[in-house]
């Protein structure tokens, strides 16, 4: 792995103001000892926890706590690692923060800083330099961010599975038997009138089958893996009244929206994020559609038709109790013309206040009947999520992925796709380029091929101090 000569980085890693404890953490190729010095009083033991005053530049004490040094490469980041673990406040901490830069730039008996360069930390830096250093791969880096950013427990335990190795590893075991597959065949080609014996006695197109198997079965657990990561957006939409802020709240389970006879209450996007089962859905609630004078109105009535272009889910809203009225049945017309747009895959059709002993109704394929009101029918709305965008719980567990490892997966497996046709014609110089860009794309999920801007858009969706 490429480790770069970088300038040493300070920053505070907990967010400030919140924690009863709070860390400034510094890192740097060089060794920390002259900082240490200068704020410590003392030398540190590395990796021993030391309790002790923070001194100031007059010798005072900032704060009193925990001091830790890690020597390179055996810290986090894989350099030189200082943390100040100080009391919470962030007046505290960003003392603390100055006071690191400010010895950092006291200069020796030789006229030199003690630490030339010292500088804040940007977003994900000391995750980057792990990264640089071989401390994490790809994968597992993004899974730090994942886990911080988890807004399920189901969330957290994948991204936990994720940063232990559990994507890197499956990853790791098809790469392995790619290289296996590519020395085989770049063996072969050298020997060409035998190219076809050699390809039957070592089972390659078995090998290639086997390969194309354990794909899906990553692909499986990474689709499963980004959901739990991304989450699903549900937008309810329909005409006023119908009861979409009522089945907000019902399934939120808390009174979010407000909620009235009047129709054209909401007038704008209301947002939420609940789970089911462990999985996070963003329902929206969205200002009832129509034709209105009202100006407010009328732009929470285009919001709620851009949420309904953004949605990976659209629960349409119907009210039972009017299905029978003419201006009902008008504007309905009108809407549905306009929903036609929709993949018909994210829309599902939803018959509300089923309490009401309203007629029954022959209910279109695939529409639900329930009620936001007594709760009738929510279970089979909620299962009906889940199913419409593919979950199943997996008994293996899935480990958190990101959208980038799909695709990754995806483009392998073309490659080894085509490679086993190439060896099924005998085609061996195809096959083996086939075979060279499958493992090109695999290691771009941990990062062994990976693009500079790819890395700079990854680590700096991190917050400052990760
Ligand atoms: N105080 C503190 N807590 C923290 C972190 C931190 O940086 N500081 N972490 C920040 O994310 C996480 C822990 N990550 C860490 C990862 C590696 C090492 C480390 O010292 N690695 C050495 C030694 C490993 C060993 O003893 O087995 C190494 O890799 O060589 C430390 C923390 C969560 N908790
Ligand atoms: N009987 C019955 N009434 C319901 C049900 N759901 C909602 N309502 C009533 O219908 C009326 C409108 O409910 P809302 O949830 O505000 O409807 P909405 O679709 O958000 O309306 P707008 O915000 O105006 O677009 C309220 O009086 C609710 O109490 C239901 O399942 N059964
Ligand atoms: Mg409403």
């Amino acid at each position: 792995m490429l480790s770069r000569q970088q300038d040493p980085i300070v920053a505070l890693a907990s967010a400030p103001g919140r924690g009863a404890v709070g860390i400034v953490r510094v890192s740097s190729p060089q060794s920390l000892e002259p900082l240490v010095e200068a704020l410590c009083g003392r030398a540190l033991q590395p990796r021993h926890a030391h309790y002790l005053p923070f001194l100031s530049a007059q010798g005072e004490a900032i704060d009193r706590g925990l001091a830790l040094y890690f020597n390179a490469p055996h810290s986090y980041s894989g350099e030189h690692v200082l943390e100040l673990q100080a009391h919470g406040g962030p007046v505290v901490l960003q003392l603390l923060l100055a006071r690191c830069l400010e010895a950092a730039a006291e200069l020796d008996e030789l006229g030199r800083p003690r630490l030339a360069a010292l500088r804040l930390a940007e977003p994900g830096e000391f995750t980057r330099r792990a990264f640089l250093n071989g401390k994490l791969d790809l994968a597992q880096a993004e899974a730090v961010a994942d886990l911080i950013d988890a807004s399920t427990e189901a969330a957290a335990r994948s991204a936990g599975r994720a940063l232990a190795g559990a994507l890197s590893v499956e990853v790791g075991g098809l790469r392995d038997a790619l290289i296996q597959l590519r020395m085989l065949v770049e063996a072969t080609l050298d020997f060409p009138e035998e190219e076809i014996d050699f390809l039957q006695a070592a089972d390659a197109l078995g090998k290639l089958q086997r390969l194309l198997v354990q794909l899906d079965t990553l692909l499986a657990r990474s689709r499963q893996g980004a959901i739990l990561r991304e989450g699903i957006k549900v937008v309810l939409a329909g005409q006023p009244n119908v009861g979409k802020s009522s089945l907000l709240n019902a399934l939120a389970g808390a009174e979010l929206a407000i909620v009235t006879p009047i129709p054209g209450t909401t007038r704008d996007r209301l947002s939420q994020t609940i789970q089911i089962e462990g999985v996070p859905l963003h329902i929206s609630d969205t200002a009832g559609l129509r034709d209105t004078e009202d100006v407010v109105e009328r732009i929470g009535v285009a919001r709620s038709w851009d949420a309904i272009a953004d949605a990976d889910v659209l629960l349409f809203l119907h009210d039972l109790t009017r299905l029978a009225d003419a201006d009902y049945q008008a504007e309905d017309a009108a809407i549905q013309a306009r929903l036609s747009g929709v993949d018909p895959a994210r829309l599902v059709q939803v018959f509300n206040k089923a309490d009401s002993g309203a007629a029954p109704l022959q209910l279109p394929e695939g529409a639900l009947s329930l009620s936001a009101k007594t709760g009738e029918g929510l279970e089979a709305l909620r299962q009906r999520l889940l199913q419409q965008v593919g979950w199943q719980a997996l008994p293996e567990g899935q480990f958190i992925a990101r959208e980038r490892h799909v695709q990754a997966l995806q483009r392998t497996r073309g490659h080894v796709q085509l490679a086993l046709q190439q060896a099924e014609h005998a085609v061996l110089d195809l096959m083996a380029e086939e075979l060279r860009l499958a493992h090109d794309a695999l290691g771009e999920i941990t990062g062994a091929y990976t693009a500079d801007d790819l890395l700079g858009e990854i680590f700096s969706r991190f917050c400052i101090g990760k």
